[in-house]
């Protein structure tokens, strides 16, 4: 019998699982349905990648790596939950853990000297940042607000701040020498290898990779991003900052772009305390600090020093913070700012935000303030520019009037620039760095680079471009609604992707269909126009602005992006169903943990599965699971009428009992449908057992709610305490141990 796949992640998805998990099994038993659990928690994948280091019983297989391939195969069917993206502070955090729990796991080496350290680090480095979603994904990205989910929104619209016409808030981004203004692209004629060399100013030539494999009309692009360029940007916009009396705050995709981006946010943690890092330069050495880890990392590391040291520094520190502009604050409360760490901002869910609240950050004091948004790079900042005047020319958004942009987002086989980490490097000294062709030693593309800059080259195949555009053509046919395909004809991986649209477009259909290429500040001032009137456009775009824009328009379209449908059509005939964009919302543990109350939205949960079973139905043609499907589907609809999704509040219905009503609604939906007698017989006693006891199980829940949780643990909580701590009522667990 085939399997669905369900995969244990990090954070609060991790949590909300313990309790979901358990009632998808229940409901899912008598149809023959063997869910079958993958962990790809960053703690699970650390364990996994170090058998050597661990006892027998301690060692784990590597369900990363095993769900990999079977993403490639058309059995997959996998629902994936938002997973931990780990930046170099936080993986350090995760392994001090584990070893504090007996596992051997080796120390994450800063600096590797030996060759078995070299080694530990290039295994560490697998796991570093965002090393899961690029392995699952074989397919592209369809991600949408299902109907249910935008009237849900129109008649209930979430909060959205007012903005004046007078706010200062703006982006601030590079106007040369950055990614954008030096890329080169061309589309490969014929399957080849090439290998990329840095040929240094004194003939000497540096192997950067020795070999990568190009296919027949693959797109290839390189670009290099100057060091100079950016240090004189960065310290114009601090100065620019705190002459305009707006936050600094910086926006990156540390996690994505795991290679290039801690490097430039090091440049602005060097640049912002640049006094500090020259005064000290000596001890920081000595301490091995990296100004790429942040600040917090940096301040954990001063712990080492004698005590009057450590305070001379803090000092410094203190009135660098205090001379300089004000900085945008993660949580203004605790002190930590936005030069923290690295993966605390991410530009994704981090943008939308402030454009949901009037364009504000906070600043020190707790209070919201007009912002600087620094994204260095210039190649998608002007969607967010745009996207802020017409904030301040029309207002905020109007979630109950509103139109949606549902977006076809090429991403399979690590397209473009979320594929680029093994391929991305600081450059060590000045020369020209050459992408060769290694059998005709021809170069395809050169640039001249100096010490500090980062250059990185860029892939995406023919197949998942053709792949992109059928689906973006079946999304607008199936809605028969416009597409755009968000493609700059002035930047030249664009230039090359708008020629295989011109190639494949014809391939398809598309009488009667309004199909567009516009460069994405045209295709955002269109869509915002359009969204405005209450229309819809689908966006059609690459892995980046498949990334931004799917956490830009469902943020302000229905509040959070965790209530999307989020498809995955692998390539190869599976499915992967991913749970909205929401990511895994490490503030919601702090708050479980401090109080018993977990708000983490299940809806993408609820969403993927439906899309799951029916998949699975389809696929196995087996009625019975799609009418488990067809009925979630109801119950999901149900939940949203009667507003059951978890409030923000402690004692009010938090994650697990707003899993309890989308069981009470599943149970009703299986028992009133006629279509499986089957499934009428198992769930009507349930449904009734659940429906009588409804107020017994919310009590029970509520109780649970108003003290401390300890979990025993953060990365690897203790499996029992958390099982146990998800599954609060008896009376619930009881009836759902009925099936
Ligand atoms: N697909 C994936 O695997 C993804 C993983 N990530 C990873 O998640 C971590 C955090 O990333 P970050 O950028 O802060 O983004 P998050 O989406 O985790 O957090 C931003 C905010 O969005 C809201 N939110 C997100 N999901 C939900 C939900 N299901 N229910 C209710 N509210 C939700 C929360 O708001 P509030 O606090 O106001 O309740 C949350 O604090 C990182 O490690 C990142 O790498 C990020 C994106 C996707
Ligand atoms: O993989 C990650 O780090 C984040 C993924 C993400 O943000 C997305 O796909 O929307
Ligand atoms: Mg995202």
């Amino acid at each position: 019998m085939p399997k669905i796949y369900y995969t244990k992640t990090d954070e609060a998805p991790a949590l909300a699982t313990q309790s979901f998990l358990p009632i998808i099994k229940a409901f899912t038993k008598s149809s023959g349905i063997e869910i079958e659990t993958k962990d790809i928690s960053l703690a699970g994948r650390i364990i996994a990648t170090f058998p050597d280091y661990l006892e027998n019983p301690q060692r784990i297989s590597n369900d990363l790596e095993e769900l990999g391939e079977l993403a490639k195969t058309p059995e997959a069917n996998i629902i994936k939950l938002p997973n931990i993206s780990a930046s170099i502070p936080q993986l350090k955090e995760a392994i001090e853990e584990l070893q504090g729990k007996g596992y051997n796991v080796p120390s994450y080496p800063d600096e590797p000297s030996t060759d078995e350290e070299k080694e530990i680090k290039s295994r560490y480095d697998k796991i570093k940042g965002s090393a899961v979603n690029p392995v699952l994904r074989e397919g592209n990205s369809d991600r949408r607000a299902p109907k249910a989910i935008k009237n849900y929104a129109k008649r209930n619209p979430h909060s959205m701040g007012a903005w004046s016409a007078n706010s200062k808030t703006h982006v601030a981004t590079m106007s040369h020498g950055d990614f954008k203004a030096n890329e080169k692209s061309i589309t490969i004629p014929a399957a080849t290898n090439v290998r990329v060399d840095l040929v240094k100013e004194n003939g000497e030539i540096v192997v950067l990779k020795d070999k990568i494999s190009l296919l027949t009309g693959e797109i290839i692009d390189a670009t290099v991003l100057s060091k100079k360029a950016l240090l004189a940007f960065l310290n114009k916009q601090i100065e620019d900052a705190k002459k305009q009396g707006v936050l600094f705050s910086l926006h990156m995709k540390a996690t994505m772009m795991k290679v290039s981006d801690p490097i430039i946010f090091g440049h602005a943690v060097e640049t912002f305390f640049s006094n500090v890092f020259k005064k000290h330069a000596v001890v920081f050495n000595e301490l091995g600090i990296s100004p790429n880890n942040g600040l917090e990392s940096l301040l954990n590391k001063l712990e080492e020093l004698p005590e009057d040291k450590k305070k001379e520094i803090e000092t410094d520190i203190e009135n660098a913070i205090a001379n300089g502009p004000d900085l945008a604050m993660v949580n203004s409360d605790k002190g930590i700012t936005n030069l923290h760490v690295p993966s605390d901002i991410i530009i994704d869910a981090s943008m939308p935000a402030m454009i949901r609240n009037s364009g504000k950050m906070w600043n020190s004091q707790g209070k919201s303030q007009d912002t600087k948004a620094v994204i260095p790079d210039s190649s998608y900042a002007d969607i967010y520019q745009a996207t802020i005047d017409f904030c301040k020319k029309h207002g905020a958004f109007d979630p109950t009037t509103m139109g949606t942009v549902p977006n076809v987002g090429l991403m399979a086989q690590k397209a473009e620039e979320y594929g680029s980490h093994d391929k991305t490097f600081e450059i060590p000294a000045s020369g020209n760095v050459k992408v060769v062709d290694i059998d005709s030693n021809q170069t395809l593309i050169e640039h001249a680079v100096e010490e500090g800059d980062i250059w990185r080259m860029c892939q995406v195949k023919d197949a998942p471009i053709q792949d992109w555009i059928k689906l973006a053509v079946s999304r607008a046919r199936a809605t028969n609604t416009p597409a755009v395909f968000w493609l700059d004809k002035n930047r030249a991986h664009d230039a090359e992707l708008i020629k295989k649209v011109n190639t494949y477009l014809p391939n398809h259909d598309i009488s009667g269909l309004d199909i567009q290429v516009l460069s994405p500040l045209n295709a955002t001032l269109f869509t915002l126009e359009r969204i405005k009137e209450g229309k819809d456009t689908i966006s059609v775009s690459g892995n980046v602005l498949r990334d931004y824009l799917t956490d830009l328009f469902p943020i302000l379209e229905v509040g959070t992006s965790a209530k999307m449908l989020s498809i995955v059509p692998l390539m190869n005939g599976g499915g992967l169903f991913e749970t909205g964009a929401g990511g895994s919302a490490p503030k919601h543990v702090e708050q479980f943990i401090e109080e018993g109350h977990l708000r983490w939205d299940s809806l993408g949960e609820f969403l993927a599965l439906g899309v799951s079973l029916e998949h699975y139905g389809e696929k196995n043609n087996i009625e019975q699971v799609k009418v488990l499907a067809s009925t979630l589907d109801e119950a999901t609809e149900k939940f949203l009428d009667n507003d059951k999704s978890p409030s923000r509040k402690v004692k009010e219905l938090d994650s697990r009992g707003s899993h309890f009503y989308l069981t009470l609604y599943w149970a009703q939906a299986l028992a009133a449908q006629n279509e499986s007698q089957e499934l009428k017989e198992t769930f009507s006693p349930i449904a009734t057992a659940l429906t009588k006891n409804e107020s017994t199980i919310l009590e029970e829940l509520n109780n649970a709610q108003g003290t401390t949780v300890n979990l025993d643990g953060y990365y690897l909580p203790n499996a029992e305490k958390t099982a146990h701590a998800m599954r609060p009522s008896p009376t619930f667990n009881k009836i759902l141990s009925q099936l």
